[in-house]
């Protein structure tokens, strides 16, 4: 794979015991515990965008913004904005015109492949800036290049299953971080789901700890990195 300028990338997902991240509705779980948010909304504030699919905006609806108000105001004393940029990766510019994402809390970027109709994008563009790359699906690599081009240099990754794996498959994660929960799923969504990886991708365990009621475990990808 030829080597591109891109920022660093981290998936954080929370799972349960067995590995799911959601259930076979695809609606929202709480799987984290108090303790694990906390932990998510200070890796937030530490990154400069946060990045998720469309299907996490059609399931969750998510605001994807600081909770901590300290945490912003900290923000603002580095000379960064109080929420870091919004990032939705989203080929047919589906994401719905009253999306959370979209309610001007902070600054989001949609990107979508040349699939998306002109008049959905050129209403996203009323509320969102559009980034256009990929004939089908969105070009990952493209879109990590156009964000380091623009100065973001830390990429939070918040799912969902397909994303994960599609940034996986394209050697752009550095990093992942499970929170597992206690509690078993069954049929939902895995933390990457896609096909299987011949031979699967190895990743070096760099620390794990017990958090509130579940167990954090943060791994280093080292597969090929682009
Ligand atoms: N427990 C947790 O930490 C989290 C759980 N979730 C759960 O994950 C589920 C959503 O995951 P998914 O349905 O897999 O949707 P997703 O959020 O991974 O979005 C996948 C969609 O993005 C679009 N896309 C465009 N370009 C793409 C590319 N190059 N690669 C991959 N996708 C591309 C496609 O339409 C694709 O179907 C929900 O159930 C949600 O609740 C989501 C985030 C975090
Ligand atoms: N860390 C974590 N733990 C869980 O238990 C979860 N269900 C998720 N989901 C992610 O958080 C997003 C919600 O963000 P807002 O609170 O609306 O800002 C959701 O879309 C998933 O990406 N995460």
């Amino acid at each position: 794979m030829n080597s591109i300028m891109r920022p660093h990338v981290f998936i954080n997902v929370a799972a349960s015991a067995d590995g799911r991240i959601s259930d076979e509705s695809r609606r929202q779980i709480r799987i984290s515990c108090e303790e694990d948010m906390q932990r998510v909304d200070r890796l937030r504030a530490e990154s400069d965008a946060i990045v998720v699919g469309i299907g996490t905006v059609l399931s969750d609806d998510p605001r994807l913004t600081v909770k901590s108000q300290a945490l912003r105001e900290e923000r603002v004393k580095n000379g960064r904005t109080p929420n870091p940029l919004r990032v939705v990766v989203d080929s047919r510019a589906r994401t719905p015109l009253n999306a959370r994402v979209l309610d001007g809390e902070a600054e989001t970027l949609v990107a979508v492949s040349d699939l998306a109709d002109e008049e959905r994008v050129a209403a996203l563009r009323e509320k969102a800036s559009v980034f256009v790359a990929g004939q089908e699906k969105v070009d990952l690599r493209a879109l990590m290049e156009y964000l380091y081009s623009i100065g973001v240099r830390r990429v939070m990754v918040e799912g969902g299953a397909r994303l994960n794996h599609s940034l996986i498959a394209e050697g752009l994660v550095d990093e992942i971080m499970v929170y597992y929960g206690g509690m078993i799923i069954g049929n939902g969504p895995c933390i990457a789901d896609g096909p299987s990886f011949k031979p699967p991708v190895p990743l070096e365990l760099v620390r794990v700890s017990r958090l509130g009621s579940g167990v954090l475990a943060v791994w280093k990808v080292l597969a090929d990195k682009s």
